[in-house]
């Protein structure tokens, strides 16, 4: 069994015992449930730096990455550093995130945050709503065409957004749909956890011009921006070589000076 059919495996648990304990109408009373969403897509659109800085304390590839950083303090670095994004990992088991860590950084913040989470059920997006998200990740890998479909509609009745990640071309092709306003190339081998921006510029050219791309994993050098900026990449998910740093926020604010020409 690979890591994603591990994760899901987990994930489908959690789901059926959290709708036994919050059912769906529930969420729905949520005050951040009238909340207008934050749009990430016009954001990276606006150019800026285009970065999505990502609060991350561990992971299947790096069981410790930081585990002292508040989420306040990270969430509010990020937005000064002028990062146009945080993504915020959501889920407990393999990667130490979670909901409350979303609902800190929405109170902490204005600018558009994602819920980095692995979405297979309705219940997560109404999740991701209720607790002040503006965009889902949708990931092809683990996902039937007809459920990004369906989620994909659910999401934009909510007024969230999605980013679609993929890990090739055959995934692309299956998975893009009119509506999906972000395409994420996501750089990582999740079988030999290796990283390659290879990944990104060899997919860039078959995503839809008029979606904006973004390239995630593995980005730890200000030139590499430069790089994936001429293959067509607007958007740059940064987690790790932000979260090492005892600062994740003076971090992302010396790479995004370092960006300037
Ligand atoms: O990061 C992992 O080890 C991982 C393993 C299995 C599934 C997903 C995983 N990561 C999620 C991500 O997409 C990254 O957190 C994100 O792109 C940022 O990557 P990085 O800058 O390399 O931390």
């Amino acid at each position: 069994m690979d890591i994603l059919q591990k994760i899901v495996q987990q994930k489908s648990r959690e789901i059926a015992l959290k709708k036994s304990l919050v059912p769906p109408r529930y969420l729905e009373h949520s005050p951040l449930f009238e909340r207008q969403g934050n749009s990430l897509s016009q954001a990276l659109q606006k150019s800026g730096s285009g970065i999505i800085a990502e609060f991350k304390r561990r992971s299947p590839s790096r069981p410790k990455i930081n585990q002292h950083s508040p989420v306040q303090e990270v969430a509010a670095g990020y937005e000064s550093a002028g990062a146009c994004g945080m993504s915020v990992l959501t889920d407990v088991h393999f990667f130490g995130g979670s909901l409350e860590d979303l609902l800190i950084a929405r109170s902490t913040t204005r600018f558009p945050l994602l819920r980095k989470e692995f979405i297979i059920d309705e219940y997560q997006i109404l999740e991701a709503k209720a607790h002040g998200a503006d965009v889902i990740l949708l990931i092809a890998a683990i996902l039937e065409t007809r459920q990004i479909k369906d989620f994909t509609e659910l999401a934009g009745s909510l007024g969230l957004e999605i980013l679609l990640e993929v890990h090739d071309e055959a995934e692309l092709k299956r998975a893009f749909i009119p509506g999906i306003q972000m395409v994420g190339v996501n750089n990582r081998n999740l079988k030999t956890f290796e990283v390659s921006l290879e990944t990104s510029k060899r997919i860039a050219p078959l995503i839809p011009e008029a979606v904006i791309k973004v390239s995630e994993s593995g980005i730890s050098r200000p030139e590499a921006i430069k790089d994936l900026r001429k293959a067509g990449f607007r958007g740059f998910l940064i987690g790790e070589h932000f979260m090492a740093a005892d600062e994740p926020g003076i971090k992302a604010m010396e790479f995004i000076k370092a960006m300037e020409p």
